[in-house]
């Protein structure tokens, strides 16, 4: 029988056997340090690891749970090598209604399945189908976005990825049935944040269930004709691919797989862009740097052996993701108890790594709080001083899927945009944004574009 709590947003509550952690209650009764973490992720993580060192306890959203904070951690708990950190059970709270059996929902012997069929849909011939899709779709888009004056980019570019994921993963054509898939795409996503789970009509967690309905019936309708021809999108792609003992996927599972591949693509790339333009916009000589790089390549299309040409442009999203990684915490489960840093944490206690922390640490970067994409360069690397140190993409088995995918978008919207404009801010603009639960402008990224000579 369902509880009131069952209808919150993250309702399942960790064990208290966790007392012994250091830590404490946080700022308010109940609620804990949930505003702050809302507000400012990094600063509460940055004090309170001031005060209890790499492991402490949380309580923020309703639950109990242990942060892990360094590069060690993250290594322990990415690489997961005694399979204790359960992906399903931390994430199934926040998405299985909307986003059920999604990569990131399942664990250890199941996932590895699904993942090394999927995996085919991410090889090179693919991903040049999907450039090649993509090309027109991004300059027709970049040339619509306003012109010399000021518009909010956050808007503007999540609408065009929103186009553009209509076509390349679920293989619409621009129309009527693209509006309803993004619509109903836009709706499960909004309903995926959502505090109250309560099955009203009209409110954003019905309409986030209608949404899901519509990308499903989308796909069960299409999905014959899918397996009978072949097409340069997700969808086409997951219809037909195998691993190397000849594994398929069921249709539920082509299903769920494309619409979780929708949910995991978009935020995170729309985040990423607005990051870049930011920093582009705060630091013009990096859009000249860029915009020479982008000249080297004839023609008007980003072709897929152009995209190591794109070096500078790898640095510049490299360090974007640094500073405004679009994950900025990742959760686990524990499945048994374990003992963690000296201390004993019984099964089903909650556990959280933060790439935005570690990607801040002063022992592992210099100077964290500056642009400086050539941190990454080959000769200073510094990135490479422990492993787990930069994972905007996680790491180990569950890390993204899409993150070569993610980086030729990027580089292609890039290509559209600095080789014909200019991006500019108004004097002294700082982006407001907050980091959790995805890191996005909160004041829409006002920019300018303006046409180059
Ligand atoms: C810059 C953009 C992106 C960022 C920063 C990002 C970040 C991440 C992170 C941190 C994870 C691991 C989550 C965890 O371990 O719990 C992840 C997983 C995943 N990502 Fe991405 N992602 C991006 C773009 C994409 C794109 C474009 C796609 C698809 C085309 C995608 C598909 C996935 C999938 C399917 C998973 C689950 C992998 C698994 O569980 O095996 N992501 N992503």
């Amino acid at each position: 029988m369902k509880t009131p709590t069952d209808y919150l947003a993250l309702p399942r509550k960790s064990t208290d056997d966790i007392m012994h952690v250091p830590g404490d209650k946080g700022a308010l009764p109940i609620l804990g340090d949930t505003v702050e973490f809302l507000t400012d992720y990094l600063g509460l993580v940055t004090r309170k690891h001031k005060l209890y060192g790499p492991i402490f306890r949380n309580n923020a959203l309703l639950q109990r749970s242990v942060a892990l904070l360094g590069p060690e951690a993250n290594e322990l708990v990415l690489k997961d090598s005694g399979k204790i950190f359960s992906s399903k059970k931390a994430w199934d709270p926040i998405l299985d209604r909307l986003f059920p059996d999604g990569l990131m929902l399942r664990d250890f012997d199941e996932h590895r399945f699904h993942r090394r069929i999927l995996q085919a849909a991410f090889k090179k011939d693919a991903l040049q189908g999907y450039l090649d899709e993509m090309n027109p779709r991004m300059r027709e888009g970049v040339a619509a976005f306003p012109k010399q004056v000021e518009f909010g980019f956050k808007d503007s570019i999540k609408s065009l990825l929103l186009d553009v994921a209509a076509q390349v993963f679920m293989g619409v054509k621009m129309g009527n049935e693209a509006d309803a898939i993004n619509k109903g795409f836009l709706h499960a996503m909004e309903a995926s944040l959502a505090v109250v789970k309560l099955p009203i009509p009209g409110t954003t967690w019905q309409k986030g269930l209608n949404g899901r309905k519509t990308l499903k019936n989308f796909i069960e309708k299409h999905i014959e004709a899918k397996r009978a021809t072949e097409s340069s999108d997700f969808f086409s792609q997951f219809c037909h691919a195998k691993d190397e003992d000849g594994n398929t996927l069921s249709d539920e599972a082509v299903r769920d797989h494309t619409i979780f591949l929708l949910f995991a693509a978009h935020d995170t790339t729309t985040s990423t862009l607005c990051s870049i333009i930011y920093a582009l916009a705060k630091n013009p000589e990096w859009q000249d740097i860029l915009y020479q790089e982008c000249q080297q390549i004839e023609g008007d299309n980003l072709g897929y052996d152009d995209l190591p040409k794109l070096e500078k442009a790898a640095l510049v999203m490299k360090e974007a993701l640094r500073m405004y990684p679009p994950v900025p915490a990742i959760p686990r489960r524990l499945i048994k108890e374990t003992e963690i840093m000296g201390y004993t944490l019984p099964a089903n206690t909650g556990i959280g790594i933060s790439p935005l922390f570690t990607h801040y640490m002063e022992e592992w970067w210099t100077e964290p709080k500056k642009f400086d994409p050539e941190r990454f360069s080959a000769e200073r690397a510094e990135h490479k001083r422990h492993l787990y140190q930069w994972i905007p993409f996680g790491g180990g088995g569950h890390k993204c899927i899409g993150l070569n995918f993610a980086e030729m978008q990027v580089k292609l919207f890039m290509f559209h945009l600095l080789r014909n404009y200019t991006i500019s801010v108004k004097p002294g603009y700082e982006m407001k944004y907050n980091a959790v639960p995805i890191s996005f402008p909160t004041d829409g990224l006002p920019v300018t574009l303006t046409a180059r000579k």
